[in-house]
């Protein structure tokens, strides 16, 4: 059968992500934060972004819910179920934001309100956003904490957000998301902060939205084992490009460019040897491969002349392990 890789069954993705670039204009000049950014995401598939700090990763999911500051110079295209969405104005997304597509913010904290219960902060967003009756609020605000792994969801249900541990206000702020219904869901760094026992807890977390939801997500993480765990596709960004793109298991299995081999070498279990040297600044970029300095193999062409993507290998019902890698050597 010539089904595309993680292809939905009447061929739509969820969401399109193509050649979208973020520019923000400073005083230090013009910091290319995303270039022709391209990948797709099927429905019920956790896509998963990784790289290091300042690599493009936030800017990506901000594009996606319009949260770019109006200043930051965008283009390119993002479809949500085949329909452009980067385009519409304020008035017209804020229709989808929330209610569709939905955000697990990074910082919880900032995010939940200090005076209200969470019982509350979780009701409400069935209130207004899908207007479930009174009555039934309560016991699906039950069932929402129950889902997110609380052995006692009750007494979370009554707490306010102080007496939560961080790994508890995580999944609270995930509830919150979840409680919209909403198709899609971005996750920026849910484990940033948190110590083992709450980080562990959201792993399980998202594997059960994975497992048991088949929830549609792409997940922003510096956590490659939580990427790992939970992802179906992972893109790896360098200097706001991605270099690899490809199925989980492959891609942590088998990594193709030299960065992916280098963030997986510097994994703890794997004796944490970290890469040295530095991506380049987003201001100033070099005009061949922009991992060249610090490329074990420095090929080349790539001190001279920039390596591609290309994607359409991915998408390649011919090419069955469906990777796509920006370097000259593969
Ligand atoms: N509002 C902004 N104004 C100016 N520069 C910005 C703004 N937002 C992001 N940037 C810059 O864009 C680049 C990419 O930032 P982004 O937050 O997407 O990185 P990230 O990969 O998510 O990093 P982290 O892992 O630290 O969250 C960085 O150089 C950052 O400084
Ligand atoms: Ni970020």
């Amino acid at each position: 059968m010539n089904e595309l890789p993680g292809e939905t069954e009447d061929g739509e993705y969820i969401l399109e992500v193509s050649g979208l670039n973020v520019t923000f204009h400073t005083h230090r000049g013009d910091i290319r934060a995303s270039q022709n950014v391209s990948f797709k995401i099927p429905e019920g598939e956790i896509c998963v972004l990784v790289g290091e700090t300042g690599s493009g990763k936030s800017v990506i999911g901000q594009a996606i819910l319009h949260l770019l500051p109006s200043s930051a110079g965008v283009s390119g295209n993002i479809r949500y179920l085949g329909k452009e969405i980067l385009s519409l104005r304020e008035k017209d997304f804020s229709r989808l934001r929330g209610k569709e597509i939905s955000l697990i913010p990074q910082n919880p904290s900032g995010s939940l309100d200090p005076l209200m219960k969470c019982k509350t902060q979780i009701s409400e967003v069935m209130e207004y956003v899908r207007k479930i009756p009174k009555d039934r609020r309560d016991s699906e605000t039950m069932s929402i904490l129950a889902e997110l792994g609380f052995p006692d969801p009750g007494t979370v249900a009554e707490s306010y957000p102080h007496e939560l541990s961080g790994g508890m206000r995580q999944r609270v702020a995930t509830g919150i998301a979840m409680a919209a219904k909403p198709r899609f869901m971005v996750a920026d760094e849910p484990t940033k902060g948190l110590d083992y026992a709450a980080r562990k807890s959201t792993i399980d977390l998202f594997l059960h939205l994975k497992e048991d939801h088949h929830d549609s997500i792409l997940m922003i993480t510096h956590d490659l084992e939580l990427a790992q765990t939970v992802g179906d596709t992972v893109g790896v960004l360098y200097s706001g490009e991605i270099v690899e793109f490809g199925r989980c298991v492959d891609v942590f299995s088998d990594p193709k460019h030299p960065y992916t081999k280098g963030l997986i070498a510097a994994l703890p279990k794997n004796g944490m040897n970290a890469m040295p040297g530095m991506c380049p600044g987003l201001t100033d970029l070099p005009k061949g491969c922009y991992f060249y300095d610090r490329c074990p193999e420095q090929c080349e062409p790539g001190e001279t002349i920039h390596p591609d993507l290309d994607l359409s290998v991915y998408y390649d019902p011919t090419e069955n392990r469906g990777r796509c890698v920006r370097c000259h050597m593969s």
